[in-house]
């Protein structure tokens, strides 16, 4: 999984690789610092609306403030854009590779497509945009995505730091310890997902998560405990919604130049492309 060299400290080096990316920090962190002020400016005039999460952020910011009878805001402009930045990372490149990695499997098992397509032609017909209460009755669908997740995690790893002497699983560990959680790995167990657990076989997922395993928890691409993905149950609906509408209006299968190669990038990767071709319905 580790695919690059890590030398401690290697990213302070002004090298042409590192200056380039505090360039496009610095440029995204001034174009969030003018999107963040703009809005001040709009709620300060009372002509901002709080239907997005930007203004939610800054509308509890405020309030919050005000309930503590600080003088100063309790999120800074620095807080504000750090959360951006993450829900933007953490939100959008997971969901656009499982999507990826979704019509990768579906051109590859045109069977499961035709399987989807039925369900999703069934619950929304062929020219309908697809909508939430269609969403929940999805089921095919469902367990291909699960499926898809398991196979290829866009998180493929995670890591927990202790910070005080714990004991795990009969070992102790002191302050400081850098702990690895395999995703990718897990989701690969044949001890706990069968000897087939290298195929695609969303069946497994008829039952539910819990039934599709021996052990639980196995199936983990959101992460597990406290700090679970807070957009877990967005990214679903934004996936399904997506392949519905795909599905809905094309089919589609491999380009003969594509060539199978999952790599972990900061997500799982197609490391040379998804070339898909689609063909309207
Ligand atoms: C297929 C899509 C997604 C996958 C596989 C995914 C996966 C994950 C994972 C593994 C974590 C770390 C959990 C942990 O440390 O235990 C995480 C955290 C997070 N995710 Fe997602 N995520 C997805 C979509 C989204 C979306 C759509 C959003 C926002 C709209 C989002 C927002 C976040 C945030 C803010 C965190 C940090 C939560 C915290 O530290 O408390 N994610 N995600």
């Amino acid at each position: 999984m580790i695919n690059t060299l890590y030398l401690p400290g290697f990213r302070f080096l002004p090298t042409r690789l590192n200056r380039r990316i505090k360039a496009n920090a610095h440029e995204v962190e001034e174009l969030l610092r003018g999107i963040v002020g703009k809005r001040e400016r709009t709620m300060k005039e009372g002509r901002a609306s709080n239907d997005d999460l930007l203004g939610l952020l800054m509308e509890s910011n405020v309030a919050e403030t005000k309930q503590a009878g600080n003088s100063r805001p309790i999120m800074t402009m620095g807080d504000i854009i750090g959360e951006l930045k993450l829900f933007y990372f953490a939100g959008m490149d997971t969901t656009a590779v499982l999507l990826t990695w979704t019509m990768v499997v579906l051109s590859m098992h045109p069977e499961w497509q035709h399987r989807a397509r039925d369900e999703v032609l069934r619950v929304f017909g062929n020219n309908n945009q697809p909508d939430l209460d269609g969403i929940h009755q999805l089921k095919i669908v469902t367990m291909i995505l699960y499926e898809v997740l398991r196979l290829y995690p866009p998180v493929v790893q995670l890591d927990r730091q202790t910070h005080k002497e714990i004991e795990l699983g009969g070992v102790t560990y002191p302050p400081g310890v850098i702990l690895s959680l395999p995703i990718v790995f897990i989701h690969h167990d044949k001890d706990v997902w069968g000897d087939d657990a290298g195929e695609f076989r969303p069946e497994r997922f008829a039952d539910g998560i819990s039934r599709a395993s021996k052990d639980s928890p196995a199936f983990f691409p959101f992460g597990w405990g406290p700090r679970i993905c807070v957009g877990q149950n967005f990214a679903l609906v934004e996936a399904k919604m997506a392949l519905s509408s795909i599905l809905q209006h094309f089919s589609f299968g491999l380009s003969p130049s594509y060539t199978h190669a999952p790599f972990p990038v900061s997500t799982l990767q197609p490391e040379h492309g998804a070339q898909i071709m689609l063909k309207k319905l």
